[in-house]
Order: structure tokens, then sequence, then C-alpha cells
């Protein structure tokens, strides 16, 4: 059997409703660069990550540009103009798209292109800590806040016990043939882990970093380009 290799799949079709911007958010500028662009640098600079495919929608209008003013992208980076509907379908229509050119038992990163944060030793952690797993697993955040369930009205209907919560992050890493077989088996799950989850398994969580957070809400976007210019 081949050593497994170690491939990014960047899931970069969705349009940033929520964070309100005239563009697709993952092509904001921030510290100087598209955000895609730095979660794209990130990993082609990774020694350890084989090759990084970047799903975009069909009618991507933004991610030729961005390639052109990337030359350390060219060879690294493919483009797969394979978005779906949801972030689930962009993933699976990724996977099906590479099937030739990936094996098995080889490891996929998923990754949002709208975490801009991640770093090489994020990746690197990741990929040492879950090498050997027979499951695969995600970075994750403990949860330190106290939690509160609110009701219709906005009043606290509950606090939530936090003791063992984590918040999901990304990379979330699995085996090309785990992964595949669980996203086409999955409704509607927002993560790949809880595909994963629904076949009955238990990823691992491994502890990330506050700066790999996600891009979502406008007041982000100061947030990010202050990790960024770290
Ligand atoms: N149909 C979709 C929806 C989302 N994504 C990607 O999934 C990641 C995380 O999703 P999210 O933060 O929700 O991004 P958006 O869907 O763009 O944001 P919103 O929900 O506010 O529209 C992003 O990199 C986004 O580009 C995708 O590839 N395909
Ligand atoms: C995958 C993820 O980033 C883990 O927290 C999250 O589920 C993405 O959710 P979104 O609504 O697609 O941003």
């Amino acid at each position: 059997m081949n050593t497994p290799r170690y491939f990014a799949l960047i899931p970069a079709a969705g349009v940033g409703t929520r964070l309100g911007a005239t563009i697709p958010k993952q092509y904001m500028q921030l510290a100087g660069q598209p955000m895609l662009a730095h979660v794209l640098t990130t990993f082609a600079a990774a020694s350890l990550i084989s090759h990084v495919f970047v799903v975009v929608s069909a009618d991507d209008g933004y991610i030729a540009d961005l390639m052109a003013a990337a030359p350390h992208l060219q060879g690294r980076v493919t483009v797969l103009f394979h978005g779906g509907a949801s972030r689930q379908e962009s993933v699976l229509n990724g996977l099906q798209a590479i099937r030739q050119q990936v094996d098995e038992e080889d490891w996929i990163l998923v990754h949002d292109a709208a975490r801009p944060g991640l770093t090489q030793s994020l990746i690197q952690h990741l990929i040492t800590t879950l090498g050997g797993d027979l499951v695969g697993g995600l970075l994750a955040l403990p949860v330190v806040d106290t939690l509160k369930r609110g009701d219709q009205n906005a009043r606290v209907a509950q606090t939530v016990e936090r003791a063992a919560l984590w918040a999901a992050q990304t990379p979330q890493m699995f085996r090309y043939s785990l992964l595949t077989r669980a996203l086409i088996l999955a409704d509607a799950v927002t993560d790949e882990a809880g595909a994963v989850e629904l076949l009955g398994l238990q990823p691992r969580l491994v502890e990330g970093s506050p700066r790999n957070f996600k891009v979502t809400l406008p007041h982000d976007v100061a947030l990010a380009e202050m990790f960024l210019k770290e």
C-alpha cells in the first residue's frame, strides 16, 4: 500500500450573506490580499501537503485574477469550478472531481476559505496528531464562555453545561474514501465530522487556535486583519 498523502480541499463557493459585503467574502482584501489567498498560500507552503484543491462556484469571476496575482500558487493549487448549493455539496462535488488524482486512503484536509488565520504549525499539529488515527478528526476549541440557550424573546431559557463542549474549526481531516461515503449518505450536515459521526464513528478533537476563527459577521473583518498582521 502506498504511503498516504495529504491533500487540502478548500470550499470557497459561498457568497458571504451574513457578512453583507459587495463581493463574496472569501475575496475581500485582508492585510493586503484576498482572504482566500491567505488560505491557499498557507497550504501551498506546507511541505506535508501534496496538492491544494479549491472549490469555487461555476460562475466565479474572481479566482482567475487571484491566481494570476499569485505565481507562488502555480503548480500547487488546482481550481475546481464545482461549487454547490451548500457547503456539504461543494465539498462532495470537489471530492468527486478529484477521485482520479487521489487514492482511497489519502488524507483530505477540508478547510474553510473563511478561516484565513490558519497557520502551517496548526496544519502540522493536526497531521501529526491524526496521522495514524483510524477515523480522523478536526481542529476545535474548548468552550470557555458560559453558554445560554435563549427563548423566542431573547430571554434565558437554560444555561447549557459547557464542560466537554468544543467549538468546531477546520481543517477537518479524514481519509478520502471514508469522507466521500459519509458525505454521500449524510443529510444536511454543517461539517465533515458531522457526516462521519452519522456513520457511528467518533472523530478526534484536536485543539486549534482563536486566530483560526471563521470570518462570518461584519465585526470579524477587523479581528481577522489583526491576527493576519501579527
Ligand atoms: N454553497 C457553499 C456555501 C459555503 N461554502 C464555503 O464554506 C465555507 C464556510 O461557510 P460560511 O462561513 O457559511 O460561508 P458563506 O456560506 O459564504 O457565508 P453565509 O452563510 O453568511 O452566506 C466558506 O469558505 C464558503 O465559501 C461553499 O464552498 N459552498
Ligand atoms: C465547518 C465549520 O466551519 C465548523 O465550525 C462550520 O460548520 C461552517 O458553518 P457555515 O454555516 O457553513 O459557516
